[in-house]
């Protein structure tokens, strides 16, 4: 973790996409960058209205700081179904954040129970406006997979039938000083678990991005602006006991070279998963929202039809995120440089010495 490397000024450009809808003037365009932005970093930072004015300070100024400051006991009996992200979790070494999960949260269910636990006389203002956020984030989201599964040459029709298979799911986040002051890491470089993630940050600098290159770039905390994130399977950030920072270790570093990722399955080899970290030098305390979409349970991540033709040949096999996240994070699953590949991959590699 000392290696650093300073992160630059901002490097990813901005795609608007206020006002954009399948369809509407621009449309190509928009969908062209935002691929373009995708395949280069596995992420792309987006302009959108999902979050106004008013919904920004009913999350950031209200509840994510009341949510958080409630007794441990109750945070902890927040529900932990399966799905795109579970229950709550308490900061572990090296990883300086404490997190809470909701899932389904458009359909309402999933905040109502939330909240049934935090307040138990009941929270209607909450719920209202955490399932209008949902709402408006899952249709971000989903436009954002179809510009981008489109831009790879997806049809509409498999693109809708790809969005069915995936849940979605809220995470809220809080984040104390760094814990090094040195490097002011509070979260270290990782591939995320979802499919994809998109992160909201408001006010305080975090988010980094690791270009192709190698090249830390910093995502400044912009108001209607969102970085949506293409992952892996991180999971084991939801674990609430200490003995998952292992992941952080060396060997982890080096298997970031190799972009192994459920999108790169899902996408036939063509989308990187993005490697990130949080870095806040100015050690001020920060509230982050993300919004995730993840394979339902127990079902396949395959390639999509469209992406595998006489240029693209099969990259990968089909995989369950559970079969091969348990191998990722086993011994003989960190013998590998690119596990991905040789979990599921049709030309398997060497195992590393
Ligand atoms: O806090 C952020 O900006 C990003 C958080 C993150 O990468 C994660 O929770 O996996
Ligand atoms: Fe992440």
């Amino acid at each position: 973790m000392r290696n650093l490397g300073v992160a630059q000024s901002m490097e990813i450009p901005t795609v608007d996409l206020r006002g954009m809808a399948p369809g509407a003037p621009g449309w190509e365009a928009t969908r062209d960058a935002v691929t373009a932005s995708m395949v280069a970093h596995g992420c792309v930072v987006v302009a959108h209205d999902a979050l106004g004015e008013e919904l920004r300070r009913a999350l950031f100024d209200r509840y994510l700081p009341e949510i958080f400051k409630l007794p441990l006991e109750t945070k902890q009996r927040t529900p932990t179904t399966k799905g795109a992200y579970g229950g709550y979790s308490r900061p572990v070494q090296g990883l300086a954040c404490e997190r809470i999960g909701i899932n389904e949260p458009a359909n309402g269910d999933g905040v109502r129970a939330f909240a049934d636990i935090l307040w138990p006389e009941g929270n209607p203002e909450f719920c209202e406006t955490m399932v209008s956020f949902a709402k408006n984030m899952l249709k971000l989201d989903e436009m954002l997979e179809a510009l981008v599964l489109e831009g790879l040459g997806v049809r509409a029709d498999s693109v809708r039938a790809h969005l069915d298979l995936l849940d979605h799911g809220i995470q809220l986040s809080y984040y104390g000083a760094p814990p090094d002051a040195e490097t002011s890491i509070s979260m270290p470089a990782h591939y995320d678990y979802m499919m994809n993630n998109v992160i909201v940050q408001h006010e305080v600098e975090g988010l980094e991005v690791r270009l192709a290159d190698g090249r830390w770039v910093d995502v400044p905390p912009e108001p209607d602006t969102f970085t949506f994130v293409a992952g892996e399977q991180l999971r084991v950030l939801q674990d609430p006991t200490p003995s998952p920072s292992y992941i952080y270790t060396s060997s982890t570093e080096r298997r970031s070279q190799a972009a192994a990722s459920c999108v790169q399955v899902a996408t036939n080899g063509r989308l990187p998963a993005c490697y990130h970290r949080v870095r806040t030098p100015s050690s001020r305390e920060r509230f982050v929202v993300q919004f995730g979409l993840t394979q339902k349970p127990g079902m396949e991540v395959r390639a999509l039809d469209d992406l595998v033709d006489e240029e693209h040949s099969l990259a990968f096999n089909p995989l369950r995120h559970e079969e091969y996240f348990n191998w990722r994070y086993s011994e003989e699953g960190f013998k590998v440089d690119d596990a991905l590949k040789a979990f599921s991959g049709v030309e398997k590699v060497a195992a590393m010495v």
